[in-house]
């Protein structure tokens, strides 16, 4: 096996991450079913160009260290490993609905991840599969440590990019269908006023059991 050699990051505020070994990008255009207004989201998409960044993430990660393929190498081969990035999210409003990541359960769904705030003003809403509910405001300054077994995502309820510097286990994985197949997540994060509320969304219709992907 070869041995990984330490590595220098450098994170700024604006989700600039030096170091990093790869970024990606989703697409306003790649959101469809995401926001529960489709109609809405077809205006922005009309409105802003399919093409239009909605988020961006660039992250640092060791090469697998046996170089394999498929989930059960990826987990033997980067067990008790670390991904280090930072998240990127444009704001907006879709519909009610404030700009916002796809959202997942980790593939291994007791992989823990850290959000710290870098700039802008987010929260995070975190759900179980089995009932429970939680948002996390975040500002500047403010982390959330997400448990195992919660399904999470980054909403943007401010006015300027929500920027986030995470590190979560290199083997967990990313399960999106989970969100999917139950209508969206049992909370929408929309606008109320001059602020934000979590409000049950008609659409979800129960997430089956995780471990399933
Ligand atoms: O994966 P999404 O739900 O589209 O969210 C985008 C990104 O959010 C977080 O920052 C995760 O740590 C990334 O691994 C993830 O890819
Ligand atoms: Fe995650």
């Amino acid at each position: 096996m070869d041995l990984a050699l330490p590595t220098r990051l450098t994170v700024a505020t604006d989700g600039t991450l030096g170091g990093a070994t790869r970024r990606y990008t989703k697409l306003l255009g790649d959101l469809d079913g995401v926001y529960r207004d489709n109609t809405a989201w077809q205006a922005a998409v009309a409105e802003q160009g399919a093409e239009s960044i909605a988020y961006a993430v660039d992250d640092h990660r060791y090469p697998d260290q046996a170089g394999g393929t498929g989930r059960d190498q990826l987990a033997a081969d980067n067990a008790g490993a670390l991904i280090v990035g930072t998240s990127t999210l444009q704001p907006g409003i879709v519909g009610d609905e404030y700009a916002m990541t796809r959202g997942h359960l980790h593939a291994i769904a007791d992989r823990a991840e850290l959000y710290h705030c870098l700039s802008g003003h987010g929260v995070m809403l975190l759900e179980t599969v089995d009932g429970h509910s939680e948002t996390v405001e975040l500002r500047p300054g403010e982390a959330v440590n997400v448990p195992g077994h919660w399904i999470h995502r980054s909403v943007n309820v401010g006015d300027e990019p929500f920027v986030t510097l995470f590190c979560y286990a290199a083997d967990a994985g990313q399960d999106y269908g989970i969100i999917a197949d139950a209508g969206g997540m049992r909370s929408l994060i929309v606008r109320d006023g001059d602020s934000w509320a979590a409000v049950p969304n008609p659409d979800h219709i129960g997430y089956r059991a995780d471990g399933k992907a």
